[in-house]
């Protein structure tokens, strides 16, 4: 198979889809790779070690697409790329269909086979290829939240964990799982409040045994998120139902009683946002907008600002399956394993992700359906 890799476009995306070791282990088993010119750099990686390891390195992204059996990718495609698209082409990456009509629309019109990494889940339902960006971002939206809560930034002039005498900021988690999770330790390790709501009992257990009982947790229902927004300083929206759009739990009333300067980093942006007044999608270029007097920081690739650990975190969990996929052919591969036949979210012209058809008013055609 013919693997490409083009550069990714997104604002301030520095991270690359393979790296020389995922390179390496795809030309030994057979496979050629043809990467675009200058992919990596972004993220340290030069073309010269992409060459190194068996890639061949093409100039235009045109070209990456024009020759490839399957495309890798970091990002969902952007609309520049959507005429690239070739029928029956497999594409592998972050797809967020969710609040993304247009390319679903896109990727139907073109039968592409497009597998998000978001949605191939184990059965325990964990999300291999999600969790460690999820980790990176959890950890950022603190260091974020602690930059604009200075005054310069718009802020309330307010350090995280206080001082001798003067209370902590109050930090509030809507949603308690790997992003939720790795806030929280950012957050605790800083020295302030924290505060994490979740539907589910069972994670707050979880999350009281594993921080000893040091956070607050609180059942995620809509009297409890009013009471716990009012008084955060920093409130991070972390909720997630895969492939789905996120739910709007945070309401403008609720964002109009958080204090003047206090910030809002809602990481579940990439799937529409928990909060009802981030009405757009920031850049890391131009990360904040205020509204309320609240700041709203909105960035739906958080982690490709930090290329040198995201990239690396991230091929090592895509690698192996990329390699199912190419070793035995999207079809087969699929059909040997669960958790990447979760991951198809087009097919054939149809979506097949129940999640993503529910959001978008689409009509929903299992998987099973098309195979046979
Ligand atoms: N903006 C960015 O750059 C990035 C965004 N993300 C996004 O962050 C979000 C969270 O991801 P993960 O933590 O990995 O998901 P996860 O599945 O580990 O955790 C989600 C949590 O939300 C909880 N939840 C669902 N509905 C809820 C509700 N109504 N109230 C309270 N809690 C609720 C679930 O019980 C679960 O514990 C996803 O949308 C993910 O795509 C992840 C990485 C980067
Ligand atoms: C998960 C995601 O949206 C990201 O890593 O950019």
């Amino acid at each position: 198979m013919i693997i490409g890799v083009p550069k990714e476009i997104k604002n301030n995306e520095n991270r690359v889809a393979i790296t020389p070791a995922g390179v390496e282990a795809l030309v030994a088993a057979g496979h050629k790779v043809v990467i675009e010119n200058n992919a990596g750099l972004g993220s340290g990686i030069t073309n010269e070690e992409y060459i190194k390891a068996g890639a061949e390195i093409l100039p235009t992204a045109a070209d990456v697409f024009a020759a490839a059996d399957m495309i890798m990718k970091v990002k969902e495609p952007l609309p520049p790329e959507y005429p690239l698209f070739k029928e029956g082409q497999i594409l592998f990456t972050y797809l967020h269909l969710a609040p993304e009509p247009e390319l679903t629309r896109a990727l139907m019109e073109k039968k592409v086979v497009a597998i998000a990494y978001e949605t191939i889940q184990l059965p325990n339902g964990s999300l291999p290829l999600l969790t460690p960006m999820s980790e990176v971002a959890g950890r950022m939206a603190v260091q974020i939240g602690a930059r604009f809560l200075e005054k310069p930034q718009g802020g309330r002039g307010m350090l995280l964990g206080g001082v001798p005498g003067v209370p902590p900021a109050e930090v509030v988690i809507i949603g308690g799982g790997v992003v939720g999770t790795n806030a929280a330790k950012m957050a605790m390790g800083m020295g302030a409040h924290v505060t994490i709501l979740d539907k589910s009992a069972d994670r707050l257990r979880y999350l009281d045994d594993i921080f000893f009982g040091k956070i607050t947790t609180m059942m995620s229902n809509s009297y409890n998120i009013a009471e716990a927004v009012k008084k955060a300083d920093l409130l991070i929206g972390a909720v997630l139902i895969p492939g789905a759009r996120a739910p709007k739990l945070v309401t403008e009333e609720m964002v109009k009683t958080m204090k003047p300067g206090s910030v809002i980093v809602d990481v579940a942006i990439d799937q529409g946002g928990c909060v009802e007044t981030i009405d757009r999608v920031t850049t890391h270029q131009d990360p904040i907008y205020v509204k309320h007097g609240v700041v709203h920081y909105a960035v739906a690739n958080m982690p490709g600002a930090v290329p040198r650990t995201s990239t690396f975190a991230l091929t090592n969990v895509t690698l192996p399956y990329a390699l199912a996929i190419a070793n035995k052919g999207w079809e087969r591969a699929v059909r040997e394993d669960r958790a990447l036949a979760l991951g198809v979210n087009v097919l054939d012209g149809k979506v097949t992700c129940k999640a993503v058809a529910d959001s978008l008013g689409l009509p929903y055609t299992p998987l099973e359906e098309i195979l046979g």
